[in-house]
């Protein structure tokens, strides 16, 4: 049966952040994902997970300044002392939250020679950095459409990158979402790329709502997981058509 991980970012966000954990949980969720916790103390966010009885399975470390368009810095050689800050940062939250991954955003950049080097040299410092904390570091394509110039929007880019950097800690966010806009053949991809997959996450496609309200069949590719026998959890990663507990009925056979 599928584990499934709401994404606080997206769902419930009818709520101040705090909130929402106790809201999945009211939901049936016994597992959470969001972007960013950094506004809250680490210490606020572990208490509202733990007395919601939630597990937070990934954040995101910081990207930059998000408002203004930024989505990662770790292309920028030019950003590299601010890039330790950031990896400093997310693993003193992911102590306390005891977080056992990390999205690391490349950045809006150009895949040539001096950024794809120093966005290497990032990803081989937070590994570095979080292997003695069990923390693994993913790496998420991103669709061109929604975040045009993104230095990582190609799988098999990402694939060949986490294979020539041969550190077992650096592993593949799979967002099915991006994986149809971008490629399409979600199936044969999830099962080619299991061996390196830390994390998947869905939404409809191409609005990015609520699983089987876009072209894919949302139930087949869940059945799929359980049979490819992936075990990690499925971030719950739209934006409800209204409010998110009406939006709730495709999960009630996942449930259990
Ligand atoms: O798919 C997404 O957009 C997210 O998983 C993310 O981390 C970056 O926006
Ligand atoms: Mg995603």
């Amino acid at each position: 049966m599928p584990r499934f991980a709401a994404n606080l970012t997206m769902l419930f966000n009818e709520r101040p952040f705090l909130d929402r954990f106790a809201a999945a949980a009211d939901a049936g969720f016994r597992a959470v994902e969001f972007l960013f916790p950094y506004d809250h103390p680490a210490e606020a966010v572990r208490k509202a997970a733990e007395a919601a009885g939630v597990q937070i399975v990934l954040f995101n470390m910081p990207p930059g300044d998000w408002a203004a368009g930024e989505r990662g810095i770790a292309a920028f050689p030019d950003r590299a002392e601010e890039f330790s800050r950031a990896v400093a940062t997310a693993l003193d939250y992911a102590a306390v939250l005891s977080v056992p991954r990390l999205h690391l955003m490349a950045g809006v950049a150009p895949a040539d020679a001096t950024h794809l080097a120093r966005y290497r040299e990032a990803i081989a410092e937070a590994a570095e950095r979080a292997a003695p904390l069990g923390i693994d570091i993913l790496l998420e394509p991103l669709n061109g459409r929604d975040v045009p110039g993104y230095l990582l929007s190609d799988f098999a880019m990402a694939a060949a990158e986490i294979a020539g950097l041969q550190r077992p800690n650096v592993k593949l966010q799979f967002d099915i979402y991006h994986r149809q806009i971008m490629h399409g053949d979600v199936l044969t991809a999830l099962k080619e790329m299991l061996p390196i997959i830390g994390h998947i996450q869905t939404a409809s496609v191409p609005a990015r709502n609520e699983p089987g309200t876009g072209e894919l069949n949302d139930a087949r590719i869940f059945e799929w997981l359980d049979e490819i026998g992936y075990q990690g959890h499925i971030g719950c990663e739209y934006r409800p058509l209204s409010s998110t507990e009406a939006g709730l009925g495709w999960i009630a056979p996942w449930q259990g």
